[in-house]
């Protein structure tokens, strides 16, 4: 994968009120919410939502109903002989409960009920949520690795790296903060709610003054939303700069310690990540600013409610009661605040995977089902594939019979990776056509041929997990008799045999504790695991010395069923057992001749059949 523009979200005017494609920033923000909501109810399905906003509503309907028991209880309290009145009271009467202690302790019995009641939906509810935040996350999570591994290779080759890596990472991090916020924001939203209606049940006077000013807030928040949003968009940026620049200082690191130049990888972390925190701390100061007016608006406010409420009611313990609800509504109402703006910082990285997850989907490909027979002839006819730059492979015609040897040779830049990519299905030629046992390779059958094959790069690719696990990924043959087998093939299994935990020794990262010529020889372990029709060697034994690379080529030279073999090498002595030459040069094949397999035995080697 390979650097690209940023994504759509991405490129939205650093400050200005308008995102991409001219869209109004509020048009942005609802369709990100409504992206959200969607993504969060095609996943939790009709059924699971209804029964957690239920639970929502319980709890807040719980919520008002213990509130509204304050009021008796108040009166009990406040009632000079401790009698209670209203509802309650005449019906604690009726079932003969008519002493100032009984009606107490009946009130408080109700209220008791109610809070213990509360308490077990609300453990409920946050268990339902916690549930439905961090399975939609894995959910994301698998969606976008699956959509990585099945896109057509020549499209994802394309893709930004860090783009990928951000959106596993960071990104869906930044959506569990956003799914958690949205869910607290609703339940915070609701409680405020039943405790408004309890309040305007009370005082309607005060109930009518809070709802003013909460639908004022509501307006002031809206420009908090804006802000919070376009500096969620600079966060996302900021990240995916610094996911790219850790990637590239890891990857050049080596290079970087040899020349005793790590620090200038460091600077430009360092240039990055300074960037990225002086505007999250312009941010937090603008932020504070707005909380400390939010928090200072919501105690004058609560003081000229007060007034209002003591004119209107006098010092009633319907009035005291509302206190102390309104006095419990502070804390929803900051937390409202706070969330609602945090969670608009949190939401571009939800568009951006849904983004990235799009762009994925239209590269992939549909693997074709039922079985196909695809042992057989391999043939390019007058194929081409140019890549962005004009380079690559023009009108190409070979035919490859099962079981051939074939070298393919020439200068670097000349073609040969864009050949050996178009026989393994990686590309599809651009015009032209490719045939395996005279069937098509279309974009459907591709991954079928791509079954049969095993691929070895100069890179050997291995994973920090043991040496079984390296050899066996993605192979159907499992068992310790065939994995020595291919480690004896590769010349390696001694050198296995002589590690602690055998077989189940850790690699490392890339396979640290080895050397090149080692992991070459791991790679080529695996790759004759998997029992391939066709064996790709890009350079996969440059790191292995002659002599042993001799060896490991004549065993795989007598391997019955033979694979084909594609050989990429530029050192000719592994060449040696190629039956076949194809030299290429600017993109076309320039010569095609049968090879006699020269003097491989520079000592006579007793051949192993896999
Ligand atoms: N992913 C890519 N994007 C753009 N251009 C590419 C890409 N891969 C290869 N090319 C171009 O295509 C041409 C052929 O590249 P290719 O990798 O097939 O050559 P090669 O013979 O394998 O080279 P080498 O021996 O150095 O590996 C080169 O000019 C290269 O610049």
């Amino acid at each position: 994968m390979r650097p690209g523009r940023a994504p759509a979200l991405m490129r939205m005017p650093r400050g200005g009120h308008r995102s991409e494609g001219d869209r109004p920033l509020r048009l942005v923000i609802l369709a990100s919410f409504r992206r959200l909501g969607e993504a969060l109810f095609a996943f939790a399905g009709g059924r699971r939502v209804a029964l957690t906003m239920t639970l929502m509503l319980l709890g807040a309907i719980l919520e008002g109903v213990g509130l509204a028991m304050l009021v008796p209880l108040v009166a009990v309290l406040a009632d000079a002989e401790g009698r209670a009145s209203g509802t309650i009271a005449s019906l604690l009467a009726q079932v003969g409960i008519s002493s100032p202690f009984g009606q107490l302790a009946g009130l408080l019995g109700f209220f008791v009920v109610i809070i213990l009641l509360r308490a077990i939906v609300l453990m409920a509810r946050e268990r339902a949520l916690a549930r439905l935040q961090i399975e939609f996350i894995e959910h994301e999570r698998l969606c976008i690795i699956t959509a990585v591994a099945r896109a057509d290779w020549s499209q994802l080759s394309g893709l930004r790296h860090a783009r990928v890596v951000n959106a596993l990472t960071v990104n869906i991090q930044r959506v569990g903060g956003t799914v958690q916020l949205l869910m607290q924001i609703v339940v915070s939203l609701l409680m405020f709610a039943a405790q408004l209606i309890v309040v305007l049940a009370l005082v309607p006077g005060v109930g009518i003054a809070i709802l003013v000013f909460t639908l004022i807030g509501a307006a002031r928040l809206w420009f908090g939303i804006q802000r919070g949003l376009r500096q969620g968009v600079k966060i996302g940026r900021a990240q995916l700069g610094l996911t790219e620049t850790t990637e590239r200082l890891l990857n050049g690191l080596k290079v970087a310690t040899a020349e005793n130049a790590q620090m200038a990888f460091v600077q430009v972390l360092a240039d990055t990540s300074t960037e990225m925190s002086a505007g999250q701390i312009a941010y937090q100061r603008e932020l504070s600013r707005f909380r400390a007016t939010v928090s200072a608006g919501i105690g004058l406010a609560g003081a000229a409610m007060l007034l209002v409420g003591f004119w209107t009611q006098g010092g009633t313990p319907t009035l005291l009661a509302a206190l102390l609800i309104i006095s419990r509504m502070a804390g929803p109402a900051l937390g409202i605040y706070q969330n609602v703006e945090v969670f608009a910082t949190l939401l571009p990285a939800h568009t951006e995977i849904r983004q990235l997850e799009q762009e994925l989907r239209t590269m992939q490909v549909r693997a074709h089902d039922g079985a196909v027979d695809l042992r057989g002839t391999v043939r390019l006819d007058k194929a081409t594939y140019l890549h962005a730059d004009g380079g690559g492979i023009h009108d190409v015609t070979l035919t490859i019979e099962p079981g051939e040897i074939v070298a393919i040779t020439g200068a670097s830049g000349s073609g040969k990776t864009t050949l050996i990519d178009l026989l393994a299905s990686l590309l599809c030629p651009q015009s032209g056509s490719m045939h395996v046992n005279d069937l098509p390779l279309d974009g459907a059958l591709a991954p079928c041929w791509r079954e049969h094959i095993a691929y070895v790069g100069q890179d050997a690719f291995l994973m920090n997990d043991t040496i079984r696990t390296n050899l066996t990924w993605g192979c159907r043959l499992q068992d310790d008799a065939s994995l020595w087998r291919a480690l004896e093939q590769v010349e390696i299994a001694q050198t296995v045999r002589a590690m602690p935990m055998g077989l189940d020794t850790m690699l490392n990262e890339h396979g640290a504790r080895l050397s090149g010529g080692e992991r070459q020889r791991i790679a080529l372990a695996r790759a004759l695991m998997r029992r391939p029709f066709m064996l790709i060697l890009d350079e996969a034994s440059n790191a292995i010395d002659i002599e042993t690379e001799n060896k490991i080529m004549m065993r795989l030279a007598a391997v019955r069923p033979r694979p084909i073999i594609l050989i990429v090498a530029h050192r000719t002595e592994t060449l040696r057992a190629c039956t076949r030459q194809i030299s290429v040069m600017g993109g076309r094949v320039i010569e095609d001749r049968v090879r006699l397999p020269d003097g491989l035995c520079c000592q006579p080697i007793r051949v192993k059949e896999v």
